[in-house]
């Protein structure tokens, strides 16, 4: 029989394991949390941080089962309703809707130009496949340390987006 072993205090970023472990975050949601919640204490800030040029990440990290696709929003169907929306579809949405208003609220000379590019990748035993090129499935691209210290993966194609 399986039971709900964590308790969440309402209010408070820790997570009881038990009766007496607590692990503490900068958020914790407990079971009710929907979607827009994680969207808008987690990311939402981070999407207009990378509007301003800061670099972002958002990572989704746990054992198998426990949530990591649905929050991300990257298994969702196409007629999955907003609310039940993860992070990609909002973040891709808020982007597009920063740049608008930055486009709106800027008059510069010439026109601002963006450019929004994508790469899906999904990293298995050390190895990555393209999840954009669905027709070539087994094609690996392998990771690579380049000699200033970072980590690249080689020729994996970048997808340009639009609105
Ligand atoms: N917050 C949630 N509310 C409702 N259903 C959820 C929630 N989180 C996960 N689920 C459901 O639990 C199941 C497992 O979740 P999910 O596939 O996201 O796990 P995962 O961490 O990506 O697993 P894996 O590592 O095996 O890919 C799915 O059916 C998913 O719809």
């Amino acid at each position: 029989m399986c039971r709900i072993c964590t308790t969440v205090t309402p209010g408070e970023p820790h997570v009881i394991l038990g009766t007496d472990k607590a692990f503490t975050f900068d958020y914790v949601f407990d079971i009710n949390a929907a979607q827009p919640d994680v969207y808008v204490k987690c990311v939402e800030k981070l999407v207009e941080g990378a509007l301003k040029g800061y670099n972002a990440t958002v990572l989704a990290y746990g054992q198998t089962g426990s949530g990591k696709t649905y929050t991300m929003g990257t298994g969702f169907e196409r007629e999955t309703s907003e609310n039940l929306e993860g992070i990609i579809p909002r973040a891709v949405r808020h982007i597009f809707s920063g740049i608008e208003n930055m486009t709106n609220e800027l008059s510069v000379p010439g026109g601002l130009q963006f450019s929004v590019a994508a790469q899906f990748m999904e990293l298995y035993n050390e190895e990555i496949i393209d999840l954009l090129d669905p027709y070539h499935k087994g094609k690996v691209f392998k990771i690579h340390e380049d000699p200033a210290g970072g980590i690249s993966v080689a020729a994996l194609p970048t997808l340009p987006l639009c609105p």
